[in-house]
């Protein structure tokens, strides 16, 4: 069983790994450096999210474990295979949707799959099957300024999708949204994650979201950037945000950051 409690029938639990990372910014020599010999381990199928203060690093690490970006030393591997640039089997999503403002939603989810050789009815079939899985088939064909916040980021998510990646990159997707757009999200999320098993790692501010979400929470600080604690979130899904073992969660989260004295508790609250 795997860390979803599916069975996993490959021979490599871990799909991402990075060891012993590093990074400065060029121009920011002599500063601490954004990544300070960072390790981590992702098993497959596995939902981690990295939470910490402003400028820790935490989309720095992101982009370097897509590939994004090249760490000054260090490693990352996917699937087992060192990563010398952007993974193919790796996407990543942002909060600000990147959709393209003349194309339709569904010429917004072909995007992706144009560079894969596909036939065009191959492809519109596939990103249609995406839409329909984040329930905006009828909204297929409008333009992104005629849908809701909440629409666009789903657009992006089947965009996301279509491509078929083991593995999702997310950097804050829903921090613009309100708070019941977000909350529907999260469980398209973690429902379209068990169907598509697929492995995610998510950025987030939202303490709540992370343990709603993950089965592993990696707290990180910075100055210099690190991860600091790992909590592992031993609650079954789809979680109660109101029961009691998911609140000591939240505190414990919120504990370990004033002990770290990285700031006052409403920064990393809803
Ligand atoms: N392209 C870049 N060039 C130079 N410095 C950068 C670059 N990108 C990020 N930085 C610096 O690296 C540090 C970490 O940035 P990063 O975006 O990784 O942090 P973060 O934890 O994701 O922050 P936030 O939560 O505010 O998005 C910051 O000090 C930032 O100014």
């Amino acid at each position: 069983m795997d860390a979803t409690g599916r069975k996993s029938t490959v021979a490599h639990k871990t799909l991402l790994e990075g060891s012993g990372l590093w990074k400065t910014y060029s121009g920011n020599e002599g500063a601490e450096p954004v990544l300070s010999n960072v390790s981590l381990q992702v098993e497959r199928g596995e939902f981690v999210s990295l939470v910490g203060p402003s400028g820790c690093g935490k989309s720095t690490l992101l982009h370097v474990l897509g590939g994004f970006a090249r760490p000054d030393r260090g490693e990352v591997r996917l699937g087992g295979a060192p990563l010398a640039g952007p993974a193919s089997r790796a996407v990543m999503l942002f909060q600000e949707y990147g959709l393209l403002p003349w194309r339709s939603a569904l010429g917004n989810v072909e995007l992706g799959l144009e560079p894969l050789g596909m036939s065009v009815s191959d492809r519109r079939e596939r990103a249609r099957y995406y839409l329909q899985l984040v329930q905006l088939d009828d909204k297929r064909a409008l333009l992104p300024h005629q849908l809701s916040g909440g629409m666009k980021q789903r657009v992006a998510l089947a965009r996301a999708l279509a491509v078929r990646p083991e593995l999702l990159l997310m950097d804050e997707p829903f921090a613009a949204l309100d708070t019941f757009t977000r909350y529907h999200l999260q469980d398209q999320l973690l429902e379209l994650q068990r169907k598509e098993a697929l492995t995610v790692v998510l950025v987030t501010h939202d303490i709540d979201e992370a343990v709603y979400l993950s089965d592993r929470v990696l707290l990180m600080e910075g100055g210099p950037g690190r991860i600091h604690t790992e909590l592992a979130i031993a609650l079954a899904k789809p979680r109660d945000r109101g029961q009691r073992d998911f609140q000591a969660y939240r505190k414990r989260i919120l504990e370990a950051f004033r002990l770290t004295g990285n700031g006052p508790e409403e920064e990393f609250t809803i």
